[in-house]
C-alpha cells in the first residue's frame, strides 16, 4: 500500500538555510529550486516520501496545529508566543539566539513603564512572573527604535550577535530565554504516521547530536515505513 507523504512546513528567512542544510545532511536530496528567495513555495520528493512548503516563520505552528503540515521547523520564540497545540519533537539546535529585555544604559525603574515588542505574549508572561506591571505595546519590527524615540522605556526582542543593540546605543538588561529551532508535529499525524515521523526525527537527531552527515547513497533516503 502506498504511504502518504509527510508534509513539512519550513520557515522562510533566517532559519531556512540552516534547516535545509540539516535536512540535506540527514540524507534528503532537496533540489536547489527550493530556496528561501525563490517564489516557489512547495517541493515534493516522491522518492523520500516528503513534501515541503515554505511559510512565514510566525505561521509555521498554525499550519502544523491545523494538520495541513504533519511537521514543521520553528523557533522556540514562536512556540512560546503562539502557544499552539502541537508536539515539540526535537531541538534542532539551529539558528540560536535569545529573547531579552533591553533598554538605554541609563534605564531606571519609573512609574507607568512601557515595553515595545513583536512578542506580546512572551513579554506579558515575563513581566507578570516578575510581579511587574507594564504596558506592552505590540510592534511589527525595528523594535530598537522604541526606546530611542521615547515610545517605550524598554523592549523585549531577539538578540543574536548584539549588533543591533550596540548600533542603537542600547544594552541588554535581562535574558528571558534562550532560543533555538525545533521540529514540531501535529498531534493526530504523530499517531497516524508515527513510524514515518519517528524515522525522520531519529535521522535528524543523529545528525544534530553527532554533527555527522548521512550519505544519501548509504541507504535509500525515505521515511516510508
Ligand atoms: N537575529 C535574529 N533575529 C530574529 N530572529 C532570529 C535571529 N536569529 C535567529 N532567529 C530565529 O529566526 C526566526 C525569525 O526568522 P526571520 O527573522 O527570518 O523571520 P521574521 O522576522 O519573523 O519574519 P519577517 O521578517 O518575514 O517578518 C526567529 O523565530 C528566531 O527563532
Ligand atoms: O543581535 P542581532 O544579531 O543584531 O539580531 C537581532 C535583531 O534582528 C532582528 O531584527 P530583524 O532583522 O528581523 O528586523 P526587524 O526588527 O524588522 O524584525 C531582531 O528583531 C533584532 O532587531
Amino acid at each position: 500500500m502506498a504511504v502518504e507523504p509527510l508534509t513539512i512546513a519550513m520557515p522562510k528567512g533566517r532559519i531556512f538555510e540552516e534547516a535545509l542544510d540539516l535536512m540535506r545532511r540527514s540524507g534528503f536530496a532537496i533540489p536547489d529550486e527550493f530556496a528561501s528567495d525563490s517564489r516557489k513555495l512547495t517541493v515534493t520528493l516522491p522518492e523520500a516520501g516528503l513534501q515541503f512548503f515554505l511559510a512565514k516563520p510566525m505561521d509555521v505552528a498554525i499550519y502544523v496545529e491545523y494538520g495541513v503540515a504533519d511537521l514543521g521547523v520553528v523557533g522556540k520564540d514562536v512556540l512560546l508566543e503562539e502557544q499552539r497545540d502541537v508536539y515539540e519533537l526535537l531541538d534542532l539546535r539551529i539558528s540560536p539566539c535569545k529573547m531579552a529585555v533591553a533598554g538605554l544604559p541609563s534605564w531606571k525603574p519609573a512609574p507607568n513603564p512601557r515595553v515595545a515588542t513583536k512578542y506580546p505574549v512572551i513579554a506579558e508572561n515575563y513581566f507578570k512572573s516578575r510581579g511587574e506591571q507594564v504596558e506592552v505595546i505590540k510592534m511589527n519590527g525595528s523594535i530598537e527604535l522604541a526606546p530611542i524615540v521615547g515610545l517605550a522605556d524598554r523592549i523585549v526582542d531577539i538578540v543574536s550577535t548584539g549588533q543591533t543593540l550596540r548600533e542603537n546605543g542600547l544594552v541588554e538588561l535581562e535574558e528571558i530565554v534562550s532560543v533555538t529551532s525545533r521540529l514540531i508535529g501535529n498531534r493526530a499525524s504523530y499517531r497516524m504516521k508515527n513510524t514515518q515521523i519517528q524515522k525522520l526525527s531519529d535521522r535528524l537527531a543523529e545528525v544534530v547530536q553527532g554533527s555527522e552527515t548521512i550519505d544519501p547513497n548509504r541507504e535509500r533516503s525515505t521515511v516510508d515505513s
